[in-house]
């Protein structure tokens, strides 16, 4: 569960007081969700979203995460973006965290998606590239292939506390991915976490994008990758469902265009993705209080994901399976 922060009811109904949204009626702690604190909020009008940021949003970027939002909205994406007050400010601060208040989206997240959903989430993906072509803001990407090494030397010899030979073979992968990392494929604001979870749906319509807090500007095709790795495998990363994978790319082209490079770029740019879950997932493992409402992702997970992909990656010598994971 993530709720890192708690809010007390005379805060959370002094904080309501300054939207036009009626008299507060209940608020609960959202379980899922690893980076901020969530509320699910209802009032005498309607439900919203109360988020607490924590962790890895910097305070200064929420104007990013909100121009963004807006835009996308704007050009008619389901996402959600923030309620402003009465005075027109959206982004507040409650019990000492940077807060917004958020409309609320209907649907669910899929836990086991099917080829069909993963078809119209790949769509979304690509319709969210499209409509971001003329968003003039920059973000770097914090998360981005630059500062792995970085988050990688941060948890040290730790990670054999994980799994043993852990550290070697993260630090062996690094150097492979990043002397391969491609830096002439086309960038443009990313979500960068299209996971299952950050997809609300109701059988096979997107009803909602989501968790636009790693948004940053990034290949688009990186995009794709993190979404391929979190789409198309079980949950701990050993089973690959290929009409899952396929579901995505087909989806992404449907809706938005994918170069002859971007698609050859896909098993090093989902290599990579996988080792940015492995390390942040890492980290977090390593340094999440044993007292956080929080359930910590495995690592390992992102491991098998890696592996998965070297073995179909042309550029290495471990090739051996025919069957492309990116297309039918
Ligand atoms: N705008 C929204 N509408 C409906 N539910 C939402 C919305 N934003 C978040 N949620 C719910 O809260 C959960 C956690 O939100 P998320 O942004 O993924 O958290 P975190 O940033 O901590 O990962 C989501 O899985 C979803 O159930
Ligand atoms: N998707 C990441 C963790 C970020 O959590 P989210 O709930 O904000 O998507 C992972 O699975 O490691």
């Amino acid at each position: 569960m993530a709720v890192y922060t708690q809010v007390s009811a005379e805060a959370l109904g002094d904080f309501l007081a300054r939207y036009d949204v009626g008299e507060l009626v209940s608020a609960k702690g959202i379980a899922e969700g690893v980076e901020n604190s969530n509320y699910l909020v209802e009032t005498t009008q309607d439900r919203f979203i109360l988020t607490l940021y924590e962790r890895r949003v910097n305070a200064d970027e929420l104007p990013y995460f909100m121009a963004l939002l807006d835009h996308l909205a704007a050009k008619g994406l389901s996402v959600p973006p923030a309620i402003k007050d009465r005075n027109g400010v959206a982004i507040q601060r409650l019990e000492g965290r940077p807060a917004c208040l958020i409309k609320f989206l209907r649907g669910v997240s899929v836990s086991h998606p099917t080829p069909a959903q993963a078809l119209v989430a790949g769509g979304a993906l690509g319709q969210m590239h499209r409509a971001v072509e003329d968003f003039a803001l920059d973000r770097p990407n914090s998360m981005g292939a630059q500062t792995w090494q970085a988050l990688f030397e941060q948890c040290g010899r730790d990670l054999d506390r994980i799994h043993p030979d852990l550290y070697d073979r993260v630090e062996e992968a690094l150097d492979q991915v990043l002397a391969r990392w491609p830096t002439d494929l086309p960038t443009g604001a990313i979500h960068a976490d299209l996971f299952p979870d950050n997809i609300l749906m109701l059988g096979d319509q997107v009803t909602g994008l989501i968790d636009f807090y790693f948004a940053c500007t990034d290949l688009r095709a990186y995009d794709l990758a993190v979404m391929h790795g979190a789409w198309a495998f079980d949950s701990t990363g050993t089973d690959f469902f290929p009409a899952t994978g396929h579901g995505i790319v087909s989806g992404y082209r449907d809706a938005f265009e994918l170069s002859e490079a971007e698609l050859a770029a896909l098993p090093v740019l989902a290599q990579g993705a996988s080792l940015r879950f492995l390390l942040s997932r890492a980290w977090d493992w390593l340094n999440t209080p044993a007292d956080a409402l929080v359930t910590r992702k495995d690592p390992l997970a992102y491991l098998r994901r890696y592996d998965f992909y070297r073995t179909f990656d042309p550029a290495t010598t471990l090739q051996g399976v025919n069957a492309d994971p990116f297309l039918a």
